[in-house]
């Protein structure tokens, strides 16, 4: 606990002293959740501004406010900064005692392959039980607990209290999915990442970064964070995908040490005699010198570069390689991603989170590689998303699958018509239907497949919802493909 005091000192240079100086208990940023004794921080949202829910704060407890706005009032102290998502941050990081620095903290940044690369490594530390917490798109997990998010990367105060329970739970690694979102409006400020690594980068969030220069620097935020302190107990890395067209940018991003993966350039990590099949892959990992053989269930080409990050991050993190090996030998795979609906149907029908138009073509080549005969793609795009991705994701469809059926994915609060419409116009062939009732096109896709045809489901992954205008209701792919298997 900390008083108003302490706090106001630590953020401002010219810190206002509060007579009324009450112990802070918590920081809250939702007056909803606001309880007695808590600090409530105003942010000013997209969609409305926390400084209109103070007196909500104050009726569930809060005993002072963070403000930028000017607030009629003197029932409870105001501290007024500058900019308080900024202020959050740093507010957050020194209230909870600046828990990363006790922390072995992994950042994964990159378009595609963050969840993957994090869930790689828990099972890597897990197989050599060590403890772990995981912090991404599908939950938070620490230890054995979970917790649902809102957000890949959470606001600043639940993840700073986050780290502290971590912390005091002595977990030995926490691998965190660092999105471009949470770099730009600098969620993850003070956080003092041991590892950084980066996966790739192709089109995503350009309704929020507006253009492609912006979302790169957003991501290389990410490399600048692990500072420039030189702790030989603490050594940092940047781990780099080298065959990546923004390598060099990253690798100019960091004062760190860099270490490289890639299959095509050299690099410290590389993997070669390279053997990809419909029921899993093979390759030699070479690495400072050593050679070793890999053999997992994991499929694709993609997978192979999310296992080199994984790889070379487990072993920057004391993980020798046999025990690496080992632990993908016995991959459990990633919960949405290429997982497979199992059951004794002739053909095959994959779920997958892919939901860029470079996620789609490299699961979609993945799956023509191995391919016996059709291939079926059952695709959206979600609503209140970056909209240019569109035509390009329907494209992919039409380039790699034999027949698409175009659907719903999360339309949000854009009507679902209008957002098939923007895909309709990156197809050129008559090889596609449109069905806008997600299970209705996945049963349609069920009905069409014979045998040794595959089924791409695309878009949701391990999601259990779909959201329409502003409601949310159950929806999961698994189950819904499942069940159009036993009707048909
Ligand atoms: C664009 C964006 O990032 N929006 C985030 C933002 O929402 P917002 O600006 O609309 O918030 P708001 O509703 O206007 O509220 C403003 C403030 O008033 C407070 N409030 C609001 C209502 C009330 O009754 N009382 C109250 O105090 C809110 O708690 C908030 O502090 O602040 C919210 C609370 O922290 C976030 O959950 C929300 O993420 C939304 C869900 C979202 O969709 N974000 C996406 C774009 C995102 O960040 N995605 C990335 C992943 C991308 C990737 O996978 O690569 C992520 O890290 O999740
Ligand atoms: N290294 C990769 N390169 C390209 N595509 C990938 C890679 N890894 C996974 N994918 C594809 O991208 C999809 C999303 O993968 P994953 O969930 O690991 O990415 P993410 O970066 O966490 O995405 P998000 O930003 O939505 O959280 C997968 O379902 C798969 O189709
Ligand atoms: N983290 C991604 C998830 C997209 C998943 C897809 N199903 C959608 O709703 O667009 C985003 O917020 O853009
Ligand atoms: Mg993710």
């Amino acid at each position: 606990m900390k008083t108003l005091n302490e706090i106001a000192n630590y953020l401002l240079l010219n810190a206002p002293r509060f007579e009324q100086n009450p112990k802070i208990k918590g920081i809250q940023v939702d007056s909803r959740k606001v309880t007695a004794s808590d600090l409530f921080v105003c942010i000013s949202g997209y969609t409305v501004d926390g400084h209109d829910f103070v007196d909500q704060a104050i009726e569930n407890g809060a005993v002072a406010i963070v403000a930028s706005k000017k607030l009629d009032r003197n029932d409870v102290p105001v501290l007024y900064v500058e900019d308080t998502e900024q202020t959050l941050s740093f507010l957050a990081n020194y209230f909870y005692d600046f828990p990363s620095n006790g922390l072995h903290l992994i950042g994964v940044t990159g378009t595609n392959g963050k969840t993957s690369v994090t869930y790689l490594l828990d099972e890597i530390f897990n197989y050599q039980k060590e403890t772990t917490a995981l912090i991404g798109t599908i939950q938070m997990k620490i230890g054995e607990q979970v917790f649902p998010l809102a957000n890949t990367t959470p606001e600043a105060s639940l993840l700073q209290k986050s780290f502290r329970k971590m912390v005091d739970e002595k977990i030995d690694h926490c691998m965190m999915e660092v999105s471009s979102h949470a770099l730009e409006l600098g969620r993850v400020n003070g956080c003092d990442f041991d590892i950084a690594v980066y996966t790739n980068l192709s089109q995503d969030h350009l309704d929020f970064h507006e253009t492609m220069a912006d979302y790169l620097t957003a991501k290389l935020r990410l490399f600048s964070h692990l500072g420039n302190s030189y702790d030989p107990s603490k050594p940092k890395y940047a781990v780099i995908n080298q065959d990546d067209h923004y390598a060099n940018d990253f690798k100019r991003a960091t004062s760190q040490r860099v270490i490289t993966y890639g299959i095509d350039q050299a690099a410290n990590f590389t993997a070669k005699n390279i053997k990809l099949t419909a029921n899993g892959t093979e390759f030699t990992l070479v690495a400072f010198n050593q050679q070793i053989e890999i053999k997992t269930p994991l499929i694709g080409k993609f997978n192979i570069y999310n296992m080199l990050a994984a790889i070379a991050t487990a072993y920057l993190s004391d993980v020798t390689l046999e025990t690496i090996t080992a632990a993908l030998g016995q991959s459990k795979g990633i919960p949405g991603r290429f997982e497979t609906v199992k059951g004794d149907h002739d053909f095959g029908v994959i779920i997958d989170f892919a939901h860029t138009p470079d996620s789609l073509e490299n699961v979609l080549t993945t799956i023509r590689s191995f391919a016996k005969n059709q291939v079926y793609l059952v695709v959206g795009c979600g609503g209140d998303r970056d909209r240019t991705k569109r035509p390009l994701m329907a494209k992919m469809g039409e380039k790699y699958a034999d027949y698409t059926i175009l659907t719903s994915d999360n339309p949000r609060t854009e009507d679902p018509r209008a957002i098939i419409a923007d895909m309709e116009q990156g197809i050129t062939t008559d090889r596609y239907t449109v069905e806008v009732d997600r299970a209705k096109a996945i049963a349609y896709a069920v009905q069409l497949a014979k045998k040794d045809d595959i089924i791409l489901i695309a878009g949701k992954g391990h999601e259990t919802t779909q959201i329409i205008g502003k409601e949310t209701f159950p929806f999961d792919d698994y189950q819904v493909a499942n069940q159009a298997i036993l009707n048909k």
